[in-house]
């Protein structure tokens, strides 16, 4: 799928214009799951429902295998899609809500009740086939709705924030099944999400969009070593930044993931330096001997682990997550206005530029 050059407008009653997505361009190889990764508004279920054929291109070309899709409605694009509320039929049982596009395939029931089963079992739902939708929980739904969508094998399949409105634990697991069904069934995906750990779980390339336009699109190990901006970064989680040539990059540098110059497919240009290196939760461990000094500000138990605020010198603010290790309580913690040593966890520090 190929994407040249999109714009998407909305033009609202009183004659203006908004730019939903701005000259954008974007390539998904077969086989291949891209998540688009945005904060609210920035334009990913536009171009989503513009690949889908739901809104229209104002510019640009959306093209697959070379061919334009102008013109081609939606349900003869041969794509897929699953929403948030998996807009499931509630009068169908489950194996009748999976079976619903082989049916407009015509398959034979025979073969249609074993691919349903195939289906429910990929998603983790062998056995559910007679259950009636509403006795599902929401998670189960949305793997239904997955399920589903892949039943026709779609050459695409465009989802739209299918995990979001679950809570977070159940979105972790569920992401990683979804990543699962997606492989196992060679899917080509997009899938649009504001969540990054989402993006990080499910994608192959993870495409960045803020403001209609794409920042950075990358695998998720070199987006998250090597965001391409400042902002890339701080929609990542990046918190502090110096540049390379600051006295506390020296230490830094060895929280690098490789050293300078190696990243695959990436040369820096070493001794130019608008290069920044970035900091964020993870990249800093409480260490007795540690290199760096930093000034305890707010200290707090998250989910198993224990999250220091605190603030380094010559660098800023920055989040430190460490094991609990045993500690159970308030009085386990440091106080705030102490000093920690500090060195970086290698892997845990980002250049930019
Ligand atoms: N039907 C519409 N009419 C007018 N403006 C719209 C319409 N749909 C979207 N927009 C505007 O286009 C921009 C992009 O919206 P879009 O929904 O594509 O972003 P998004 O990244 O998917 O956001 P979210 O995660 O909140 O859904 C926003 O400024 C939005 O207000």
């Amino acid at each position: 799928m190929g994407v040249r050059d999109l714009v998407v407008l909305y033009r609202d009653d009183d004659g203006s214009v908004a730019t939903a997505v701005d000259h954008l361009d974007l390539d998904v190889a077969t086989g291949e799951v891209v998540a688009l990764l945005g904060p609210s508004g920035s334009g990913k279920s536009s171009l989503l429902r513009a690949v889908a054929g739901l809104e229209p291109a104002a510019s640009g070309r959306i093209g697959w295998d070379g061919v334009d899709l102008a013109g081609v409605p939606t349900h003869r694009r041969g794509f897929g899609l699953m929403f948030q509320d998996g807009q499931l039929f509630g009068h169908r049982d489950v194996a009748g809500n999976v079976a619903f596009g082989l049916q407009m395939q015509r398959m034979p029931a025979r073969e249609r009740a074993t691919r349903v089963s195939e289906l429910l079992g990929l998603v983790g739902l062998g056995g559910f086939e007679h259950r009636a939708i509403s006795t599902l929980s929401g998670g189960e739904r949305q793997r239904v709705a997955l399920a589903r969508s892949l039943a026709p094998g779609p050459r695409l399949l465009l989802l739209d924030e299918p995990l979001s409105a679950l809570d977070r634990a159940l979105r972790e697991r569920l992401a990683d099944d979804v990543r699962a069904a997606l492989l196992a069934t060679g899917t080509t995906a997009l899938f649009v999400t504001h969540d990054h750990d989402e993006a990080f779980a499910v994608a192959d390339r993870i495409a960045v969009m803020d403001a209609g336009r794409l920042l950075q699109v990358d695998a998720p190990a070199l987006l998250w070593q090597a965001p391409a901006t400042r902002r890339v970064a701080e929609f990542l989680g990046y918190e502090a930044f110096a540049p390379v040539d600051a006295p506390v990059a020296a230490v830094l540098g060895s929280g690098l993931a490789v050293p300078v110059g190696t990243v695959a497919g990436r040369s820096w240009s070493d001794g130019t330096s608008d290069a920044v290196l970035a900091v964020g939760p993870g990249s800093l461990e409480t260490a007795a001997d540690g290199p760096l000094a930093g000034e305890v500000r707010s200290a707090g138990f998250r989910r198993g682990v224990i999250e220091l605020g605190v603030v380094v010198e010559g660098l800023g603010a920055v989040t430190v997550v460490e094991r609990s290790a045993g500690r159970t309580g308030a009085a386990d913690l440091p106080r705030a206005g102490t000093t920690v040593r500090l060195r970086p966890v290698v892997g845990g520090v980002a250049r930019i530029g």
